[in-house]
């Protein structure tokens, strides 16, 4: 695992958006997209190079990492408007080339395996952009899921059902079950990026990076991918313990490591 420590979320999206231009440009991509408000500054960066520097995703496809089971694909909410909304409306894929989950599907197995099958047909996914839950989940992969889960339906905990509740009008009204890549799926992402920002994350982002691999963090699987690049900023990183691993983009000794050591003592 390459971990990269950046001073603040502009550095963590510009560094993100750097990597997947990188392979866009490269020739025909694949590329994972995550929902979220971690990734959003990525999406915006993207947004701007297409508009202002040429980047080009015509060549280029998108599979959503998760969606919430029973919402129809315009719902505001449904995974599939998010990333319309935030990205993909924005820059020039090609009409059929953002795949997504259908949250709807009568036989959620079926559209799981569908799903899977469409990835692997696309000639799988270069790169994989993740958030993180506070509780260490990926995708929707909440803890205890199987580490070689492949996707299926899965349902969500109150945890973070309440942390995605602000995107809905009642707390209630978030979905109870989903659709999510699996663990498994995730890890044949040939590049995964995992983005941390905030200090509701450095929790969870110790114990992925940190922490062995358990199911109990199901972001601790990524320990046991070849190649996984976890970008986050200072908050994220506050409570990292063996910061002598770390790449360290700023100052010597940042402000965060004497609030780490004044909060041990
Ligand atoms: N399914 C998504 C995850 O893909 C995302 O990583 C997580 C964290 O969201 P945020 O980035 O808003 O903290 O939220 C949801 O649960």
């Amino acid at each position: 695992m390459e971990i990269i420590v950046l001073p603040d979320t502009d550095q963590v999206a510009r560094t993100a958006a750097d990597i997947i231009e990188e392979r866009v440009r490269r020739g025909p991509a694949v590329v994972g997209l995550a929902t979220g408000s971690t990734p959003l500054g990525t999406y915006r960066e993207l947004i701007r190079r297409h508009r202002e520097e040429g980047l080009s995703f015509t060549d280029a496809h998108a599979f959503l990492l998760d969606e919430y089971v029973g919402l129809p694909a315009s719902h505001p909410e449904s995974y599939r408007s998010v990333i319309r909304r935030e990205i993909a409306d924005h820059v020039d894929f090609a009409s059929d080339a953002v795949h997504g989950l259908d949250g709807e599907a009568a036989d959620p197995a079926a559209e799981a395996a569908r799903y899977d099958a469409s990835i692997a047909a696309a000639g799988g996914i270069d790169v994989q952009i993740l958030g993180i839950g506070t509780d260490g989940h990926i995708g929707f992969n909440e803890p205890m899921s199987s580490l070689a889960s492949r996707t299926r339906i899965k349902t969500l905990t109150e945890q973070t059902r309440r942390d995605n509740a602000r995107f809905f009008a009642r707390p209630d009204d978030v979905p109870e079950h989903v659709l999510t890549q699996g663990l498994g799926t995730i890890l044949e992402a040939r590049h995964v990026l995992l983005l941390g920002l905030g200090e509701a994350k450095a929790g969870a982002v110790a114990a992925a990076v940190e922490g062995p691999v358990a199911a109990l963090c199901p972001a601790s699987a990524l320990q046991l991918h070849q190649h996984v690049t976890v970008l986050i900023d200072a908050a994220a990183a506050s409570e990292l313990e063996h910061t002598e691993y770390y790449q360290y983009t700023y100052g010597k000794k940042p402000a965060w490591q004497g609030f780490r050591a004044a909060r041990r003592r």
